[in-house]
């Protein structure tokens, strides 16, 4: 009989071996929190019969302890309250833990009696006792001499002290293992993340070199503009937002770049995001970033440009044409601090001073039920209105200087001026566009131009009187383009007559010979051009 015993005993020990190097070649497989769990939930269902239980690990501050995993299929796994106890981080000087912790082999808890107040305390017993377990057997996982966490096992009727040691050694090695590698993963993200934020911002900074003239140069010496220079450096080295308003075209963009550049945030380029010309479906993508599969076409993870701008200044030019949805995100942007990716859960913490700009009445707005009272007072902290060139009349003569000392320089006309004509004309324009308006024209009159002194410029005057082409100066025209309208334009001056007294060649003066070759490169049509 005794040898029947020891027999049976030998074939079990044979048998039990087997199946801790099963699961040890099993855990020595997972790699991740996820493998870990499928592994083992079936090792202690196949090695101890018992199907619920939790692995808990020290967390990184060494004094708490939490979840790292536990088994799926458990009846409470979607219990509110048992989502509670995952969460939660339990102080690792509760009695219980320490017990567990200084221990090398597994304890058995009876549920009731941590439910008796005065003996060993576990402040979730309660919540055990209701799903019906009634013992918790736990064991400390170590990896030499360090304890990493513990396993907990529940209504576990197996004795086998040895097994279960056995059990917790390979897990806690196995464990071991996943955190270091979801730590190296993880610090892995990180730095790809950073070097993808680098690689966007250099690119974003080549953009901006490109697109970036020399701004140092502000042209404005009446008192409106005096008033303006004056605030910007009162509230430049300040971190306060600033609202920027202006018509179209008077400088609103210069100012921003020229406050970002004498802040202390100078170092780091300027970023700039157009509200007027994204899509409403893809600006929050752009503002904020998005995770990869957030929506359609989010092939990749992108940071958006509040990121993008993290210690420096984001400048929201036309903010006024915000979509309303986006003005509450906006909102909660700029009181936290704190954005979300689209389609991310993790909050971010961006160090952003915003610059905004817009040429609408935005009180106006505010009360038409177009813009959000509450962002508009959160704006408005500092506001900086921009005059429009017509009332500011002082200022054309050397604006326009400037523009023909910029253009000029690329032509080989060599040094320009302009008559007293042509300096009339410009004083007594109302130029809706405004100073971007003026530089146009600039531009254009020294491609004209016969001689180096400017006589007279061609001011954009319909029937009426009234300028007829303030929309299009956003477009960038090619020079042919520029040559064909102006011909145009003085063709139906001169009711199509090419050459002769009063005739288009000489307003132009240039042969009239000059003149048809240039009609017929052009294509000009006479019912093109409205004779
Ligand atoms: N005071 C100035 N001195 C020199 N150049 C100026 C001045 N003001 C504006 N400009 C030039 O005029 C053009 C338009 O300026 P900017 O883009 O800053 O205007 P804006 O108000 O932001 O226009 P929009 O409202 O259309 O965006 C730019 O090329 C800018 O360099």
């Amino acid at each position: 009989m005794a040898n029947i015993i020891a027999n049976e005993e030998i074939i079990e020990a044979e048998q039990e071996k087997t199946s801790l190097l099963l699961f040890s070649n099993e855990l020595a497989a997972a790699r991740d929190g996820h493998s870990l769990q499928t592994v083992v939930t079936k090792g202690l269902k196949n090695l101890l019969q018992i199907s619920e239980y939790l692995l808990s690990v020290r967390t990184n501050d060494q004094n708490t302890h939490t979840v790292f995993l536990h088994d799926n299929d458990a009846p409470y796994a979607n219990d509110s309250r048992f989502e509670l106890i995952t969460n939660k981080n339990i102080p690792i000087e509760e009695d219980l833990l320490q017990v567990v912790f200084n221990s090398e082999i597994p304890i058995r808890f009876s549920v009731d009696e941590l439910l008796v107040p005065g003996k060993l305390k576990m402040e979730s017993a309660g919540f055990w006792k209701s799903v019906g377990v009634k013992s918790i057997t736990s064991i400390s996982l170590r990896v030499g001499n360090e304890v990493i966490g513990a396993l907990w096992t529940f209504n576990n009727k197996d004795e086998n002290q040895r097994l279960m040691s056995g059990i917790s050694s390979l897990i806690a090695v196995a464990l071991s293992n996943t955190l270091a590698s979801e730590t190296i993963q993880s610090q892995f993200n990180q730095i790809s993340s950073y070097q993808q934020q680098l690689e966007i911002e250099n690119q974003y900074l080549q953009e901006e070199i490109q697109i970036t003239h020399n701004y140092s140069e502000i042209v404005g010496e009446c008192t409106p503009m005096t008033k303006v220079f004056e605030m910007v450096s009162q509230v430049a080295a300040t971190e306060s937002t600033v609202l920027i308003l202006g018509e179209t075209g008077t400088g609103k963009e210069l100012i921003a770049r020229a406050l970002h550049n004498s802040s202390q945030r100078k170092n780091k380029v300027m970023v700039k995001i157009n509200c007027a010309t994204l899509p409403p479906n893809l600006i929050e993508s752009e503002l904020f970033g998005h995770e990869r599969g957030a929506f359609t076409g989010a092939i990749d993870r992108r940071i958006g440009k509040f990121e993008l701008a993290n210690n420096s200044s984001l400048f929201l030019d036309e903010i006024g044409e915000l979509p309303l949805d986006l003005q509450v995100k906006l909102l909660r942007a700029l009181q936290e601090r704190e954005i979300e990716r689209v389609g991310g859960r993790t909050v971010i913490h961006v160090n952003v001073r915003i610059i905004a700009a817009t040429n609408r009445d935005l009180y106006k707005e505010v009360q038409a039920g177009n813009f959000r009272s509450d962002l508009f007072f959160r704006l408005n902290v500092f506001p900086i209105k921009l005059p429009p060139l017509r009332e500011r009349k002082e200022d054309i003569a050397s604006l326009a200087s400037h523009f023909l000392m910029k253009y000029a320089k690329n032509s080989t006309r060599g040094k320009m001026s302009f008559s007293n004509k042509a300096l009339k004309q410009l004083v007594t324009y109302s130029w809706p566009g405004n100073v971007r308006e003026l530089e146009h024209l600039i531009e254009r009159s020294i491609l004209l131009a016969e001689s180096p002194i400017i006589q007279q410029v061609h001011l954009p005057f319909s029937e009426n009187g009234e300028s007829t082409h303030l929309l299009q100066q956003n477009a960038i025209k090619t020079i042919d383009e520029i040559e064909r309208e102006h011909i145009m334009f003085v063709l139906k001056k001169t009711n199509g007559k090419v050459a002769g007294q009063g005739g288009a060649a000489s307003l132009l003066k240039i042969p009239s010979t000059t003149l048809n070759s240039k009609i017929k490169r052009l294509k000009i049509k006479k019912g093109l051009a409205g004779i």
